[in-house]
């Protein structure tokens, strides 16, 4: 590994080869057939094989190479288990990046990664395969910083001979990378939200939006794709679902890119270690016009979600 560039550039390259790794898993898992799906609490909030063994792999393989790396999973698997010798290349197109002045002081127990091993799980176990993807985010002095996002079955549809699987990245001050930035079609108004975990309030906040069209799809990680893709104007989950894992590496690549993703107070998140794990006051996300997105947050959607 080059010793020499700053460590924050050479974790989130390990990231990104172990993130390539994590997604042949995935796809292995899904290939063979048996998921070995359990609930955790209730039907909507799923594990599977793929979630535990992409876990153990990534903990295990960044402790090997940065012992002092913390690490915030959303598993609770144990710590041996038979991970996957994840041996991932390193990305040199990170390591070759000038790293900002102030990112580059961070040392290795200063940093923490925030791991979801695969956002979009109950999509997955419902074969609605891009929607799936592998998050590995950096936290520095409380703020995501720097992100990976691996999505395993990109190109799933484009047919035979198609190169499956991508791997997108950002770091703030940097920019974001591996993507198609693309203009929204006709300035349309396209609200992203949840699939699977919906309710009322979260209907009544995306309403607010006025939106032309809703997209309903799975993932955090996904979403954010769709905004810095034009596919999304905005990312609305008026919810407590999401958790730190879910957020820290999409929201380091949007505002990498130039976005924001906030609570639905416009509250920035914070990522330091002994944060509390869950959204509590909700998500907003945008590319683009951020702010009228959040002036539109109607007024009990703010009463009913705390931060
Ligand atoms: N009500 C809820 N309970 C548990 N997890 C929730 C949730 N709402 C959202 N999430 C989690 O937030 C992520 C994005 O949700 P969604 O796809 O519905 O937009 C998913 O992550 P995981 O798939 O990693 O668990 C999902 O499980
Ligand atoms: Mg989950
Ligand atoms: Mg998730
Ligand atoms: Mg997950």
């Amino acid at each position: 590994m080059a010793a020499s560039a700053p460590v924050l550039l050479r974790v989130l390259s390990a990231a990104y080869g172990a993130a390539e790794r994590a997604g042949e898993i995935i796809r292995r898992i899904m290939s063979e057939g048996d998921l070995g799906i359990v609930e955790k609490n209730g039907a909507l909030d799923l594990q599977t094989k793929a979630d535990r063994l992409v876990q153990q792999s990534i903990v295990g393989y960044l402790a090997r190479h940065f012992p002092a790396l913390k690490v915030i999973g959303e598993e609770e698997v144990e710590a041996g288990g038979s991970p996957e010798l994840l041996e991932g290349s390193l990305s040199d197109e990170i390591l070759q990046q000038t790293c900002p002045e102030e990112l580059s002081k961070a040392q290795e127990n200063e940093l923490i990664v925030w791991l979801d091993p695969l956002d979009g799980t109950k999509e997955y176990t419902e074969g609605l395969l891009d929607h799936v993807t592998v998050l590995i985010g950096l936290a520095y002095q409380g703020k995501a910083v720097a992100g990976v996002i691996n999505q395993p079955f990109y190109n799933y549809k484009a047919g035979k001979g198609a190169q499956l699987g991508r791997t997108v990245w950002g770091v703030l001050g940097i920019g974001g990378f591996g993507f198609h930035p693309a203009a929204i079609p006709g300035g349309k108004c396209i609200v992203v939200t949840t699939r699977s975990h919906s309710n009322k309030l979260v209907n009544d906040c995306v309403d607010a939006m006025m939106p032309d069209k809703v997209v309903r799809v799975g993932g955090a990680g996904n979403k954010v794709l769709q905004l810095i893709e034009g596919q999304a104007s905005a990312y609305v989950f008026a919810s407590p679902g999401t958790k730190k894992w879910d957020t820290c590496a999409p929201e380091a690549i949007l505002h990498a890119f130039g976005g924001q993703l906030t609570d639905m107070h416009g509250n920035k998140l914070e990522y330091h270690p002994t944060v509390k794990h869950q959204n509590s006051a909700g998500v907003l996300a945008a590319l683009n016009d951020f702010d009228l997105f959040l002036n539109r947050v109607p007024p009990n959607v703010k009463a009913a979600l705390h931060p």
